[in-house]
């Protein structure tokens, strides 16, 4: 008989132009356009295997090889609808010799190789990692635009995981949401210069989830009603422009700026939210200072921090400045374990530790070993890849394989 299985990976993407802020909670339909990298996924990513079979009794998905249930009426539940639903109407009702899949209950494993609910985006690679798969599984003819009206529904940044490169979410204007979607403003290859070093401050679950704290700045914050009204177009249209023209500076510049007003709403929302802390804020003591530094000499602009809704540090940067830029956190945040320096920049010789010349080490106070807690370095990467059966994370039973 036959297995009718797809396994799919997919990336995770970190916004320069934060989404926070949902006039749809339902549809998960924003209140402002967003705008993300999408990285590597040979670094990070979400692994999924749908499987349907007649004999299954009900959906059910494995999150890292525990039972996640799946909640009637929740964002998995209409996820895996809406791909049912369109299994039936462009496959099935098309071809009667196609199997009814649509009618069958599905299994799900998925693995995430990095922290979960950790504010590193695995909500985002996860739910495009699991619309990719069953897309693949129903044969479905959708395009990622498509499947990013889906991948929505599931949590709003995973549908900028459906591209790779650089990718926008237009926020979109019927109620029906049919028009908010993520379209590619560059792919990979258009700058594939970009580097980002990842500061993990706190692995941990974290305290206000992006879902109540952006309802809550919906709810009291005045300031966001600006920033939707009279901030966020400009800079989606400038941004995209600065990628179009690979212009880093322009791109540091608006990405930092997005950055601080995304964490000014939390602050301005009540109760407020803090989600960087001291750790943070000195990480952004360093970037500023190095970029004082790089203007000085060379008229640029050499790295962009951006947070999301925690406190762990994305820095962009083009490739050349990487080396100087794990230098710099290691100087002032000594690091338990080796870096992996999985671009050979540093060849056998490690990490010492250093600043560049002309740095003001006054602007931050070095910190004890774990205040961040790991290094990760990655780059821009591709949308999500469809893997061959042998990447299978099912077993002939249909429950997870136990991975080594
Ligand atoms: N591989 C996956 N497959 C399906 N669902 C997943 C997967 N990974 C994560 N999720 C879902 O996403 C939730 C975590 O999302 P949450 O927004 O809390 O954290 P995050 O995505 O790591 O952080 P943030 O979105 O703020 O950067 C998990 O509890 C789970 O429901
Ligand atoms: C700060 C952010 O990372 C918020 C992400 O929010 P989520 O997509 O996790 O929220 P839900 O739609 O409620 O699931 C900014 C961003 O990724 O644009």
């Amino acid at each position: 008989m036959s297995v009718f299985q797809a396994t799919a990976s997919a990336p995770v993407n970190i916004a320069c132009i934060k989404y926070w802020g949902k006039r749809d909670t339902k549809l998960i339909l924003p209140t402002n356009s967003s705008l993300s990298v999408t990285l590597d996924q040979d670094h990070l990513r979400s692994t999924t295997t749908s499987r349907a079979d007649p004999s299954f009794k009900k959906d059910t998905l494995w999150l890292n090889g525990k039972d996640d249930p799946i909640k009637e009426g929740g964002r998995l539940a209409t996820c895996i609808n809406e791909l049912k639903r369109l299994r039936k109407v462009l496959v099935e009702d098309k071809d009667a010799s196609a199997p009814k899949l649509s009618t069958y209950a599905v299994h799900i494993a998925s693995y995430n190789n990095f922290p979960t609910a950790a504010g590193l985006a695995s909500s985002a690679s996860g739910f495009a990692a699991l619309v990719s798969s069953l897309a693949k599984l129903y044969e479905l003819p959708s395009t990622p635009s498509e499947l990013s009206l889906i991948a929505r529904q599931g949590s709003g940044s995973a549908c900028r995981s459906l591209f790779g490169g650089y990718v926008a979410w237009e926020m979109g204007t019927k109620a029906d949401g049919s028009d908010s979607y993520a379209v590619e403003v560059a792919p990979q290859s258009h700058w594939p210069e970009m580097h980002a070093v990842i500061c993990v401050v706190n692995d941990a679950k974290k305290g206000t989830s992006s879902t109540s704290g952006m309802q809550r700045t919906v709810e009291t914050s005045a300031l966001l009603q600006h920033r939707i009204k009279h901030v966020v177009p400009k800079r989606m249209a400038d941004i995209s422009a600065a990628i179009q023209a690979r212009d880093f500076d322009a791109f540091a510049q608006i990405t930092m700026a997005d950055s601080n007003q995304f964490h000014a709403v939390a602050l301005d929302t009540e109760p407020p939210i803090f989600y960087m802390n001291d750790v943070s804020k000195a990480i952004i003591a360093l970037i500023v200072e190095y970029n004082r530094v790089a203007l000085e000499k060379t008229g640029h602009l050499k790295a962009a921090y951006t947070y999301d809704a925690g406190p762990n540090a994305v820095i962009y940067t083009l490739q050349e400045n990487a080396k100087e830029i794990v230098e710099l956190i290691h100087k002032y945040f000594p690091q338990k374990e080796a870096f992996n320096d999985r671009f050979q920049l540093f060849g056998g010789e490690g990490v010492k530790g250093k600043v560049v010349e002309g740095f003001n080490e006054a602007v931050a106070q070095p910190h004890e070993v774990d205040a961040v807690k790991g290094i990760i370095h990655t780059k821009v990467g591709d949308g999500p890849r469809t893997l061959g059966a042998e990447e299978s994370l099912l077993n002939a039973e249909g429950t997870p394989k136990t991975l080594a």
